[in-house]
């Protein structure tokens, strides 16, 4: 008979798991830090260094936490987070936060932290032979939306299509396929749409799943011999979102269930949108019928953010960290420069700042660069190739046909204009100097020139998919 694991096991085994799922940043940053403690009457005590940390563990990791908790643990236990030297009750824990055990069985492979709040909506609704009741169709967490997604050129096509599909009353394309790296944005995006669909007047209803959980879902109705309602509520739903659907890849079974409730869904003119880390012909999908279907829809790549995009995902977290922090004050150089040296994805920039918050709260400092140096040298955060003004028109010109000279020539023809406005925005958005610095280094021109062909191409980029594309091809050349 197995006795039952100590205390500091589970914990054990509950850090690894979320390592796995919320990758080694915010492991670093927020989870290694936690305490762990078990008072008299057997509740565990999560112990976070102050009220900001507590709030935000609570908001992304919570519901995470205590469902795995209850995985590794023999039964549920009352989980509650709370802030060091601060009773629990004072820090305004609930205490009815005691997790069904069915809520342990979905599990996000490289979930993101923030969007965890949302699942847990998902994850309480779980039932052991179906998805769960409908009010696990909507999901609506107020931070996901597009409201909070800001846009540039690594993701203004997806962003188009996303609205276009949240806005539309029949599917403008299907299935919707939105892939690219870890932490670009692809879950934020689908939670944006249903959280558009569910709140707009049409009466649609919405389901968003990860395919983990599609793949529970069908596997539990299986061992139940009862998929019938199983498949009611995934395929009577008016916009099916599948989230991380790599993970369904090369899994027979499951790839045949799911193709056949996507072609359902598409027959009776239903919104499908799937989220991968790979795109349709890369996924690895035994099913031939899976992949043509899948190779017949939309497909649209999210890339890593250059630095526009990355200052203005820092002022959005630093907004939205305000609402636990409203005196929290990060200077505009401090922004400049986060956003300047976290370059892997949007999901590490929001780590870094969290941990910078973290830490100069604790310590009652300032917010300063020195801050965020020093969280830096702590975090495994990788640096993106520098590239230079010379090496962008190289590209540039290489990509159009043309010569760096004709780019800082004063040829006003348009096959030169657009390379050079494309040139003059690469410039402003993938280096850190500065306007009057990149004119000078295009012919000598004003700096109002390189505003005016920034403005032009920024403008341009959400309703020309082409030219984000070309953007993007040309970006990643230049990373090699
Ligand atoms: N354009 C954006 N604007 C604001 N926040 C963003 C943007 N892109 C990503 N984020 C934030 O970065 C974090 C990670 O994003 P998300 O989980 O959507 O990435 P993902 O592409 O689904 O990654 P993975 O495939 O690894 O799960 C989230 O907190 C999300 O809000």
């Amino acid at each position: 008979m197995q006795g039952v694991p100590a205390v500091s096991d589970v914990w054990r085994d509950v850090r690894a798991r979320l390592r796995q799922e919320y990758g080694d940043v915010i492991y670093v940053s927020e989870i290694a830090r936690l305490r762990v403690a078990e008072d008299s009457n057997g509740s565990i005590q999560i112990i976070c260094a102050n009220d900001f940390g507590r709030a935000w563990v609570e908001d992304n990791l919570g519901a995470r936490l205590r469902a795995l908790w209850t995985t590794f643990d023999t039964g549920p236990r009352d989980i509650v987070i709370c802030c060091e030297g601060v009773p629990a009750a004072r820090a305004g824990v609930r205490e009815d936060r005691r997790v069904p055990a069915s809520a342990a069985a979905p599990v996000r492979p490289a979930a993101s932290a923030a969007l965890a709040p949302a699942r847990e909506a998902l994850a309480s609704s779980a039932s052991s032979a179906a998805l769960g009741g409908p009010e696990r169709a909507s999901r609506s967490d107020g931070r996901f939306t597009f409201n909070t997604f800001m846009v540039g050129s690594a993701n203004a096509m997806a962003s188009t299509a996303a609205k276009a599909i949240a806005g539309a009353s029949a599917p403008p394309f299907n299935p919707a396929f939105f892939h690219g790296g870890y932490g670009v944005g692809k879950t934020h995006l689908l939670n944006a749409i249903a959280h558009s669909v569910s709140l707009g007047e049409s009466g649609r209803k919405v389901l968003y799943l990860t395919a983990e959980e599609f793949l529970n879902g069908f596997q539990s109705a299986l061992r139940a011999r009862d998929v019938q309602p199983f498949k009611d509520q995934v395929r009577t739903c008016d916009v099916l979102l599948i989230d991380d659907v790599h993970f369904i890849a090369g899994k027979p079974s499951t790839e045949s269930e799911f193709l056949h409730t996507i072609a359902a869904l598409i027959a009776e003119n239903r919104q499908v949108v799937l989220a991968s880390h790979c795109a349709p012909a890369e996924l690895g999908v035994g099913d031939e019928r899976l992949r043509s279907l899948l190779r017949g829809g939309f497909a649209c790549e999210l890339f890593g953010p250059d630095l526009d995009l990355r200052r203005k995902i820092v002022d959005c977290k630093v907004a939205q960290a305000r609402a636990h922090c409203p005196d929290l004050d990060v200077p505009e150089q401090v922004r400049d420069f986060l956003a300047a040296r976290v370059t892997s994805s949007a999901r590490e920039l929001e780590g870094v700042l969290n941990n910078v918050i973290v830490r100069t709260a604790y310590m009652e400092r300032p917010v300063t660069i020195e801050a965020v140096e020093e969280v830096l040298g702590d975090l495994p955060v990788k640096a993106e190739k520098r590239v230079t003004v010379d090496e962008i028109q190289k590209a540039v010109a290489a990509y159009f046909s043309i010569t760096s000279s004709d780019i800082n020539s004063k040829r006003r023809t348009q096959s030169v204009v657009r390379p050079r406005h494309i040139a003059m925005y690469l410039a402003k958005t993938m280096t850190t100097r500065s306007l009057p610095d990149i004119g000078r280094r295009f012919g000598g021109r004003d700096h109002s020139t390189v505003i005016h062909a920034v403005t032009k191409i920024t403008a341009q980029l959400g309703a020309d998919p082409l030219l984000a594309e070309d953007i993007e091809a040309i970006r990643k050349r230049l990373r090699g």
